[in-house]
C-alpha cells in the first residue's frame, strides 16, 4: 500500500487511493469472492466470572467502513483484541475472508491481512519516527536482528522496499519532517498517525481502529478523518471504535452498538444515533 507505480506521494495532500492501496488490490490472503472480510460469529469472553464480550457476532463487508459505538467498558476493544488474536474467546468464530482463524496466532492473522491500531499508541522511545515504521507489527524486533545477521542481496533489497514505503507513508502521514525525530517528540495526535502508518506497513486487507480520534487537537482531527476516509477508499476494509461521534458520522455509514459485552442495536449511522436506546446506553442506563 501507498507505493504505487507513481512512485510514491509527492505530495500527501495528492496521495491518492491508486497510491493508497496496492494492498487492497493484490490478493494476498486470496479470499473466498462472497465472503466477508470479517465474520464474527456468537464470540465470548470472560474476565473472572465478568463476561466482557457476550455472544457477539458482527460481520464487516469487503470494502466497508463500519463504525463500533458503545459507552465505556461496553467490551469494544475486547472484541478488537479477539479479532487479532491476543485474546482467544470462551465460544465462537472469527473469519477473516472466509478462513475460521481461531486456531491462529495474532501474527498469523497479520500475514491475513489484519492490522490493528490500539487506543494509547506507545511508540518505541530511543527509535526515529522513521525506525518506528521499520519495526514488525507485535514488535517482533527480533525478525529486524535476524534480518541483519542472514544479511543477503534479497534481504537487503526487501529493507530497501521497506524504507520506500515507510517513507511513502510517512509522507501520505504528514509525518516526513519527522522522520528522523525520537518518537517520543511527536504530539499526541502525530502518535495516532505513527500509529496508523505502523499498521499499514503490513499492507493490512482489513484494518481494526481503537479511537484514532481519542487526544486530538481539532485541527489534525480532520486530517486523520481524511486520511481514513483515503484508506477505505483504496479498498481496504476498516472497522473503527470510536467515541467521537462527528468522527462517526463523517466516516461511517453504518454503525454497530455494542453495550455490556452485547450488541444492542445496529444500522445507519443516522438513524441509529437517534435510537433511544443507545441513547439511554450512553447516559450510563443498562440495555434492556
Ligand atoms: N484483561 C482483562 N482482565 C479483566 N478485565 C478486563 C480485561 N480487559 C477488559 N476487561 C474488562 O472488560 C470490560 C470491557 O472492557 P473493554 O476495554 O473491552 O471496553 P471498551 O468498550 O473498549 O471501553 P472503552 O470505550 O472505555 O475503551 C470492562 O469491564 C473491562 O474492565
Amino acid at each position: 500500500m501507498f507505493r504505487g507505480a507513481h512512485g510514491g506521494c509527492k505530495a500527501a495532500a495528492r496521495c491518492d487511493a491508486a497510491a493508497v492501496s496496492a494492498a487492497a488490490k493484490e490478493p494476498k490472503a486470496r479470499a473466498e469472492a462472497s465472503a466477508p472480510a470479517l465474520d464474527v460469529r456468537d464470540v465470548s469472553i470472560a474476565f473472572g466470572g465478568m463476561k466482557a464480550v457476550d455472544a457477539m457476532s458482527l460481520v464487516v463487508e469487503a470494502g466497508e467502513l463500519l463504525g463500533l459505538i458503545g459507552p465505556n467498558g461496553a467490551g469494544k476493544s475486547t472484541l478488537f483484541n479477539l479479532v487479532a488474536g491476543v485474546l482467544r474467546p470462551d465460544a465462537g468464530t472469527v473469519r477473516l475472508a472466509g478462513h475460521d482463524v481461531g486456531r491462529e496466532d495474532a501474527s498469523r492473522r497479520i500475514g491475513r491481512g489484519l492490522a490493528r491500531t490500539f487506543q494509547i499508541p506507545r511508540p518505541f522511545g530511543g527509535m526515529s519516527v522513521l525506525e518506528n515504521m521499520l519495526v514488525a507489527p507485535g514488535g517482533q524486533v527480533g525478525e529486524g536482528l535476524l534480518a541483519n545477521f542472514l544479511r543477503s542481496r534479497e534481504v537487503a533489497r526487501q529493507e530497501r522496499q521497506a524504507v520506500e514505503r515507510a517513507r511513502e507513508l510517512l509522507e501520505f502521514l504528514q509525518l516526513s519532517k519527522l522522520a528522523g525525530e525520537d518518537a517520543r517528540i511527536l504530539s499526541g495526535g502525530q502518535r495516532k498517525l505513527l500509529e496508523l502508518g505502523r499498521a499499514l506497513m503490513s499492507e493490512p486487507q482489513v484494518l481494526l481502529l481503537d479511537e484514532p480520534a481519542a487526544g486530538v487537537n481539532p485541527a489534525l482531527l480532520d486530517f486523520i478523518i481524511e486520511r481514513i476516509a483515503e484508506i477505505n477508499r483504496s479498498g481496504i476494509t476498516v472497522l473503527l471504535i470510536e467515541h467521537n461521534m462527528e468522527m462517526v458520522a463523517r466516516l461511517c455509514p453504518r454503525v454497530m452498538v455494542m453495550a455490556a459485552g452485547r450488541r444492542l442495536a445496529e444500522g445507519r449511522t443516522e438513524e441509529i444515533t437517534r435510537d433511544p436506546r443507545v441513547v439511554e446506553a450512553y447516559l450510563g442506563g443498562a440495555p434492556a
